[in-house]
């Protein structure tokens, strides 16, 4: 009985890239997750370890971040169309190309502020006890994003550090906040609708010189502008967006083009309360 090689096909999945279009202050963002998939005469590399056929995976995600810079992202069809097009074109080898995009949606919140769409959660914790009865509100999974107007230099730098210094680069978080009320007498709604007005305000007005600036100010405004909530816990991820290096292929790329990591994330975390307010464990 003989063995053969059956289907087979191969590509860079989940190229997560972000790509900022800088009109002046307005700025416009597309938000795609590229999978690519090839197939063809690739039967040599499987059989015997030949690579002459292979485009590296590599490659194609190069492709994907240089074609974001050089063509811009319109339409995902679009983007598509002229990724599977260029590899079937330009490899031999490749005879189809399967290009499947995900595209995450932004809605915007000011000149170069937006706000992923979906995915928030409102959450609401009561607890009593013997000491008394604590209201505890918050929201999760709020994606914010600024892409620009935040700088982060200045730091520490020891013989690991390799992180360069930056006066220009996308600020985005998913927001964690839990806040809790001085009473359980309150308008509940209208409190939760002032709270997270104030959060999303602060991390859009905010000039940011670091994450950690940016959630001190965000509790700041939720209580001056608040009277019934008393403490902010914050939890902030920092979803780095990497510029992409497009040199090697000829490019410039003037914070355009960035790769949104996943893992590691930076994660700031904190509280902001009323000075006469001790923090309660027990309410979180
Ligand atoms: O806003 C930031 N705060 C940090 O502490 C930090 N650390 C890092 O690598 N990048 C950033 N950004």
């Amino acid at each position: 009985m003989g063995i053969v090689l059956g289907p087979n096909r191969y590509g860079k999945a989940e190229t997560r890239v972000v790509r900022v279009v800088r009109d002046g202050e307005r700025h416009e963002l597309r938000d795609l997750n590229v999978s690519v998939a090839l197939s063809g005469d690739l039967d040599a590399t499987h059989v015997s370890g030949d690579n002459a056929g292979v485009l590296p995976t590599d490659t194609q995600k190069n492709t994907v971040y240089a074609f974001a810079k050089e063509h811009g992202i319109d339409q995902p069809e679009d983007f598509g169309l002229r990724l599977a097009r260029h590899f079937v074109a330009t490899q031999p080898t490749v005879h189809s190309a399967r290009v499947h995009i995900e595209q995450y949606g932004w809605h915007r919140l000011g000149p170069h502020s937006f706000q992923r769409d979906g995915a928030e959660t409102r959450t609401a914790t009561v607890t009593v006890d013997g000491a008394g009865e604590w209201v505890v509100a918050g929201l999760a999974d709020l994606v914010l994003l600024n892409s620009t107007d935040s700088e982060f230099w200045g730091y520490v730098k020891d013989p690991y550090t390799t992180l360069p210094e930056t006066k220009d680069r996308v600020l985005a978080t998913a927001v964690s906040a839990r806040w809790r009320f001085a009473s359980t007498t309150v308008d509940w709604a209208a409190s939760y609708a002032g709270v997270r007005a104030a959060l999303v305000a602060a991390f859009v007005e905010t000039y940011s010189y670091s994450l950690q600036q940016t959630l001190y100010t965000m509790g700041r405004r939720a209580l001056e502008e608040r009277p019934e909530v008393v403490e902010v816990r914050l939890a902030l991820p920092n979803k780095h967006h990497l510029l992409v290096d497009l040199s090697p292929f000829g490019l410039d790329n003037p914070n355009e083009v960035f790769v949104a990591a996943d893992r590691p994330y930076g994660l700031i975390e904190g509280t902001v309360r009323r000075s006469d307010a001790p923090s309660y464990d027990g309410a979180f």
